[in-house]
């Protein structure tokens, strides 16, 4: 789709037009619905809702997938009406995105309620039998789902849940009032404006050139690793907190560092992953590993992780009570820079 819109060319300042791509239309009109309260209300006549309860997305499964589904307005105002809740609970929605013919997502939870009635947090099953799907722990559905509704659900519930602990204002005390796209949150009593907020974490992929570093928490599944991750601390800088975490966790030092990419992660309550490759010196390769931080870390050669990221299916216990070696699944960001460290090996090896 092009529209056609006047840009004000600097220095002649004539007014010239040229088409605009879909990707910029969609995103121009997501920036009116998240500056234009009426607009916004507009877009939720024609818009469409992922619902949540309690956080976790309602979900339908098909063909060992799960699916997220959307609602209309209409179908979820007679839900509610149905439940016995106020239609204005409509108003506690957020949004999250358009497709691109500009019908606008947002997301509601129908067990979190701004006016902290507690009618809205029951009825959970008789909601799920009427909406032929279940809430489910994002945690537990997150793998399973396409990689578009695992993003839209991801940003949802951080979001949704940012507004549910961005009550009150922390200078007044007084109740915020979210707009209506839900991107802010506005203290009434002195106007202190509130912006959904995200954590920094670094995630780095140690190597000595032909091993790279793995490690686990003792909270990750049986049997999986993953590359080294650490919360950014105030006032300092990605490379900073690289080299920080590194040494903090296993005792090493970074030599060189580069950017590989990046991910919203929704868990503990909304980070922004930033992936980065790491090289230590090959000489100084000699880990300790944190206990407070690890249960353990180890180095890897490149064969054992080609393979382990070619392995598929359920980790379950072998004979012998250990589990076999994998690694986070695709979806996730450590998935990639793992897979991204494995290719630039192979070519590397290859004859010139
Ligand atoms: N998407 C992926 O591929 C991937 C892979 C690994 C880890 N992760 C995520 O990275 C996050 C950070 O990794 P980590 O646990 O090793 O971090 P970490 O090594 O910084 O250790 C966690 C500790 O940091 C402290 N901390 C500091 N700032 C914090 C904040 N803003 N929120 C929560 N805790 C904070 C807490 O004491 C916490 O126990 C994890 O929550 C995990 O969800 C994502
Ligand atoms: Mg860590």
């Amino acid at each position: 789709m092009f529209l056609y819109c006047g840009i004000a060319c600097r220095r002649k300042f004539f007014w010239c037009y040229r088409p605009l791509s879909t990707y910029v239309t969609k995103t121009r009109y997501l920036f009116e619905l998240k500056e234009d309260d009426d607009a916004c209300k507009k877009a939720q006549q024609t818009g469409a809702f992922y619902l949540f309860h309690g956080l976790a997305p309602l979900l339908q499964t098909s063909a060992h997938q799960y699916l997220a589904p959307r609602h209309s307005l209409l179908e979820l105002e007679r839900l509610l009406g149905k439940f016995g809740q106020d239609a204005q609970r409509i108003e506690d929605s957020v949004l999250i995105g358009c497709s691109e013919q500009q019908e606008a997502w947002f997301a509601l939870d129908l067990g979190l309620d701004s006016s902290f009635s507690i009618s809205a947090s029951s009825h959970k099953p008789e909601m799920e039998t009427e909406l032929k799907g279940s809430f489910i722990e994002l945690r537990k559905a997150l793998f399973q789902l396409n990689a578009r509704d695992a993003s839209m659900l991801s940003t949802a519930q951080a979001l949704l849940r940012w507004h549910d602990a961005h009550q009150f204002c922390s200078r007044s005390g007084q109740p915020t009032k979210k707009n209506v796209a839900g991107s802010k949150r506005v203290c009434p009593s002195n106007n202190i404006i509130y912006y959904p907020q995200m954590a920094p974490v670094v995630i780095t992929l140690v190597s000595d050139g032909t091993r790279c570093l793995l490690a686990r928490q003792s909270s990750f599944p049986k049997g999986m690793y993953s590359a080294l991750a650490g919360f950014c601390d105030i006032g300092e800088s990605v490379e900073e907190t690289i080299h920080r975490e590194v040494a903090e966790e296993v005792g090493l030092e970074v030599e060189s560092l580069q950017y590989c990419a990046s991910q919203h992660w929704p868990f503990p309550s909304g980070s922004l992953m930033i992936a980065c490759h790491a090289t230590v010196k090959p000489g100084q390769t000699e880990i300790q590993v944190n206990l407070r931080e690890l249960e353990t870390a180890a180095w890897f050669s490149h064969d054992e992780v080609a393979t382990a990221l070619k392995r598929k299916g359920s980790y379950t216990q072998q004979q012998n009570g250990t589990f076999p070696f994998w690694l986070p699944p695709k979806l996730a960001i450590s998935h990639q820079l793992i897979k991204e460290w494995v290719e630039k090996q192979t070519c590397s090896s290859l004859p010139a």
